[in-house]
This record gives C-alpha cells, sequence and structure tokens, in this order.
C-alpha cells in the first residue's frame, strides 16, 4: 500500500481588509497571506477498505467527519469514485503542530494536503488550479493553502495571485491555548457594527481606498523591505475581536514594545498575535521576554519564519 507524508504550513495575514458584506453571507476581501514554517505533518496511506480513517495527536480536533481533513478527502470521494474503488480508501493521520482555532488556517491546511496527498495517491494529476478550485469548496482560506508561498487574495479570499515570495522575515506567535474565536462571530459582529449599508454605499469608495492601501504593502513585499511591511501591517477583524478579547489587545501591547519588533497584529479571526522581527536571534529574545512578562502556561509561544513555498511532500514509499 502506499503512502504520503506531507508537510502542510501554517498562514499569516499580513493585511486583511474588509471590503464590503456579499449577499451569500461571506464578506469581499483584499488579503495578503503568508505561509510560514511552522507546520502539521500529514500521513497519507491507501487502504484495502472503501473507508476514510483519522487519527490526530491533538485532543482539541476532532476524528469524525467535521474535520476539514476528513471533509477534503470524502470530497475526493465523491468526485473520483471510480478512483476509490481502484486505489481503496485513505487513513489519514495528522501531527498537530499548529495551534487549533489561532487564525493560522490549521484545518484548511490539513484539507489542502489531503486534496494534494490524495491526488497523489490515485495518480489523478490535477493541477494546481483544479485543486484550489475544490478547494474553494471546503473553505475560503483553502485555495491559499494549496497555493502557498506570499499571495494577495480577493473575493472571498479564493480568488489569487501570488507575489514573490518573501523568505526568512522572523517571527513570534503568541496564542492562548484555551482561547478560541469564530471566524463566523468575528465577520457578523463586523458586519453588525460596522453598517453594511454604509459599506454598499460606499463600496466603491472603500474598494479604492483598499487597492490604495494594499498596494503600498505589495510595493513593500516586493521591495522585499521587511521594515516597511511591518509598518503597513493590517487587519480590519482586530476591530471587533481586540476589544472583545482584552488578552489578546494585551498581547499585541506587549509585543509592540519589546526591542527588535517590526510590527504586530492578529492574524485572521485571531486570536494568535505575530511580530515580525529581522533575525531569529531577536525572535528568541522577544518570546523570552514575552514568557518572563507573562508566565502563564496556557500562553503558548512559537519562533518561526516566513517561507516561499506551501505544501510539501516530505517522503513516499
Ligand atoms: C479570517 C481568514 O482566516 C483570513 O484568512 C479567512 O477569511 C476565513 O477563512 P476560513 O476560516 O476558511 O472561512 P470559511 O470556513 O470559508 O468561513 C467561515 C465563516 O467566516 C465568514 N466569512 C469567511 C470568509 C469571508 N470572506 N467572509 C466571511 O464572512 C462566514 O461567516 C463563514 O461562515
Ligand atoms: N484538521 C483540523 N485541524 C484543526 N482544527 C480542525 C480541523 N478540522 C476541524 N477542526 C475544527 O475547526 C475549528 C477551527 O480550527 P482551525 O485550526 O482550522 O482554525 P483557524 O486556524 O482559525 O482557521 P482559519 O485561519 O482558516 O480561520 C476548531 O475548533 C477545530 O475543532
Amino acid at each position: 500500500m502506499r503512502s504520503y507524508t506531507i508537510i502542510a504550513p501554517a498562514k499569516i495575514n499580513l493585511y486583511l481588509e474588509i471590503i464590503s458584506d456579499r449577499p451569500d453571507g461571506y464578506h469581499e476581501l483584499a488579503m495578503i497571506l503568508q505561509s510560514i514554517a511552522l507546520a502539521d505533518e500529514i500521513n497519507l496511506r491507501s487502504i484495502s477498505s472503501e473507508k476514510i480513517q483519522l487519527n490526530c495527536n491533538h485532543p482539541q480536533v476532532p476524528t469524525n467527519e467535521s474535520n476539514l481533513a476528513y471533509k477534503a478527502a470524502a470530497l475526493m470521494a465523491r468526485q473520483f469514485p471510480e478512483a476509490l474503488t481502484k486505489y481503496g480508501g485513505v487513513e489519514i493521520t495528522i501531527n498537530k503542530h499548529i495551534p487549533v482555532a489561532a487564525g493560522l488556517a490549521g484545518g484548511s491546511t490539513n484539507a489542502a494536503a489531503v486534496l494534494m496527498g490524495i491526488d497523489l495517491l490515485w495518480g489523478l494529476g490535477l493541477t494546481k488550479s483544479e485543486l484550489e478550485e475544490l478547494g474553494a469548496t471546503l473553505g475560503s482560506d483553502v485555495p491559499f493553502c494549496v497555493a502557498g508561498g506570499t499571495v494577495i487574495a480577493t473575493g472571498r479570499g479564493d480568488q489569487l495571485s501570488s507575489l514573490t515570495g518573501l523568505d526568512n522575515i522572523y517571527i513570534v506567535l503568541a496564542k492562548y491555548r484555551s482561547l478560541e474565536v469564530s471566524t463566523a462571530w468575528a465577520y457578523k459582529t463586523y458586519r453588525q457594527e460596522f453598517s453594511s449599508s454604509y459599506l454598499r454605499e460606499t463600496e466603491n469608495l472603500s474598494a479604492r481606498a483598499a487597492a490604495v492601501h494594499s498596494r503600498e504593502i505589495v510595493k513593500a513585499i516586493l521591495n522585499k523591505n521587511s521594515i516597511e511591511i511591518a509598518k503597513k501591517l493590517h487587519n480590519d477583524l482586530e476591530r471587533v475581536v481586540l476589544p472583545a478579547y482584552p488578552q489578546v489587545l494585551k498581547l499585541r501591547e506587549l509585543f509592540a514594545t519589546q526591542e527588535g519588533v517590526l510590527g504586530t497584529m492578529m492574524s485572521g479571526s485571531g486570536p494568535a498575535v505575530f511580530a515580525l522581527l529581522e533575525s531569529k536571534q531577536q525572535a528568541e529574545a522577544v518570546k523570552l521576554k514575552m514568557r518572563d512578562a507573562i508566565p502563564d502556561e496556557d500562553l503558548e509561544l512559537f519562533v518561526s519564519r516566513t517561507i516561499t513555498h506551501g505544501i510539501q511532500v516530505r517522503s513516499s514509499t
């Protein structure tokens, strides 16, 4: 039986602007998404029965049909029933390193890895854009996770345009283990608090403003200027999450006062907060300072870095 071990990286949002709400309940966005080295390891193995089996070492992650990786496998089975009959089902084992419900696309990157892994297991030869299209039916962040690197994302986050990748900008990530923020809640609250009719009326103006602001950070990315990138970090969802979660605001404020921090921002719908730094040494020093300031064991701290690629196959048998 064949098997693949796949490395599935997390993402951070360098830029997230909500342009308008949409009739389908989603929001029109202008984002810049960035893959980081922090990753889950996923093993996919063909099994003789036409079933999907899932194991995960993390207690907060479901191992039933509600797991996004399971949903990705079920989607492939529905799309390619002949391949399922020919090659059999799949056993998925997720070794979690990415904090769960953090705004780091943990579930989405697992789903993207399963789409890509089953494509390999069943020899389907799907293109990246076909995999992205399948991924979009599972969640807005999945197409980006298929693409990886540094990407401008528009629409509901599924229209992608890749930029030259940003390599080795160091990151410290902070997340309270027991704190989860629902993405649906964050967008819904934003819609309620920042009047959707106002957004609709000013849609054109707002879209133009977003284009101008995102253009500035894109320019900094193209110049690989980490100081300018850090100055232009932006996330509209902070406007609802920070007031509702004072612990997240505190992390944000604490990061901002640390020596060497170029910029700090919440990732996606949170509650993970990241800081950008020039070097690994500085990042390790900031991690220690944060630990000293907040000795609470519930706080998880990671040093990571930006990478120019997405999902990668580590080994196959
Ligand atoms: C916050 C981000 O992670 C930033 O990259 C994404 O925008 C969210 O991506 P995701 O978790 O894959 O989101 P989905 O699973 O597609 O949607 C979760 C919920 O978020 C809201 N949602 C999501 C994306 C979007 N453009 N507008 C929305 O309003 C919807 O209420 C949806 O029910
Ligand atoms: N493979 C998976 N990995 C992690 N969580 C999963 C997975 N499948 C389902 N979940 C559930 O989904 C919820 C969101 O977890 P996830 O880690 O994907 O959030 P996230 O990082 O905020 O995602 P995003 O940034 O795409 O909004 C969790 O409460 C978890 O129980």
